[in-house]
């Protein structure tokens, strides 16, 4: 069995995972699991932390680590940023969900129960390889950042709605009755107001795009976005490809049309307005400036130009 370093976002969920925390650890005690904890202390401090305890391991014991995160989408996504070059045979990540969304879960019907959890977990005897993606952000500064995502990376609408929920307090208000989605809701009518529309320009190995007209451009790896909402259903992060979904602008009736089309059977996806790539490298640029999110996170307001390709990487799962 190997010893699992675990990595716990008190905020995450809006406090659920600090509040999952002493039952789960109970249950690791007695499923005699080793392990080792801590708490990340400010936002962004789970790539910091996970990066500095896995430097720290001693060569002979890398091979029996697992990284274990207890959060939400943006934990995961900062360990596996913080832990996936430090050793020369990547650390697996284990993963029980306590965030406010939690999509990458969603998306591999990972358990929230701690029993069926711990359960699962004695059961693994070897990491299981999911796709993710490796992208390149560039901004209008020229400042560039490579990252590691699990889940999507999106520029206009759904980054809206990402930018106004991280910036405002109902989120955490709409947690404490387990109600935190529908302030992506709440939001969502918000950005369909203001939203405008933006031009996008593609380029992959088959074939070069340019929209004028792109509302929502979202890059994923997994078949739900927003808590649960299945904007590419045919998306599975154990497919090594890259989905690229853009909606161009539509009448608000269009757009209510599409979206239960989206949630009862996927059918939007037959829609003229909407444009699915797939495939195993992309550029893809906007202009001007949209609101981008990655992971759930909210990346600020820029003119990305963005390249991605595919990545494997192990997880304990
Ligand atoms: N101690 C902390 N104080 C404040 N923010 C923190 C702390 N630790 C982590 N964070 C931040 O909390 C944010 C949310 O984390 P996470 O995405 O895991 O939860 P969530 O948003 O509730 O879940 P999901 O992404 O699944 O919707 C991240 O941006 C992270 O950097």
């Amino acid at each position: 069995m190997p010893n699992y370093t675990i990595i716990i976002n008190p905020q995450a969920g809006s406090g659920a995972a600090k509040k999952v925390w002493p039952k789960l650890k109970t249950a690791l005690t007695a499923a005699k699991i080793k392990f080792t904890y801590y708490f990340t202390e400010y936002s962004g401090h789970a790539t910091i932390l996970s990066r500095q305890l896995a430097q720290q391991l001693p060569a002979q014991q890398v091979s029996e680590q697992v990284f274990m995160v207890v959060g939400g989408d943006g934990t995961v996504n900062q360990v596996l940023n913080g832990i996936h070059d430090v050793t020369p045979t990547p650390i697996p990540i284990a993963y029980f969900p306590a965030g406010s969304g939690n999509d990458f879960a969603r998306s591999l019907h990972l358990k929230q129960k701690i029993a069926t959890f711990i359960d699962h977990l004695i059961k693994i005897r070897q990491p299981s390889n999911l796709n993710i993606f490796a992208v390149q952000i560039k901004d209008e500064t020229g400042k560039i950042q490579q990252q590691l995502l699990i889940n999507n990376f999106g520029m206009g609408f759904d980054a809206h709605v990402v930018h106004l929920t991280e910036h405002s307090t109902l989120k955490a208000k709409l947690n404490r009755w387990h109600l935190g989605n529908l302030a992506y809701v709440i939001n969502l009518i918000s950005v369909l107001k203001n939203q405008k529309s933006f031009a996008v320009d593609v380029q992959t190995k088959q074939e070069k795009a340019h929209f004028d007209q792109a509302y929502l451009v979202t890059l994923t790896n997994i078949a739900y976005f927003g808590g649960g909402v299945p904007i590419v259903p045919t998306a599975d992060p154990h497919i090594e490809e890259l989905d690229l979904i853009i909606l161009e602008k539509p009448s608000l009736i269009k757009f209510i049309g599409l979206f239960i089309l989206m949630l009862v059977n996927g059918h939007h996806l037959n829609s003229p307005a909407v444009h699915l790539f797939k495939t195993e490298q992309l550029q893809v640029s906007c202009q001007p400036a949209q609101f981008g999110q990655m992971d759930g996170e909210d990346m600020g307001h820029h003119s990305f130009q963005l390249n991605a390709t595919n990545n494997q990487y192990p997880f304990w799962i």
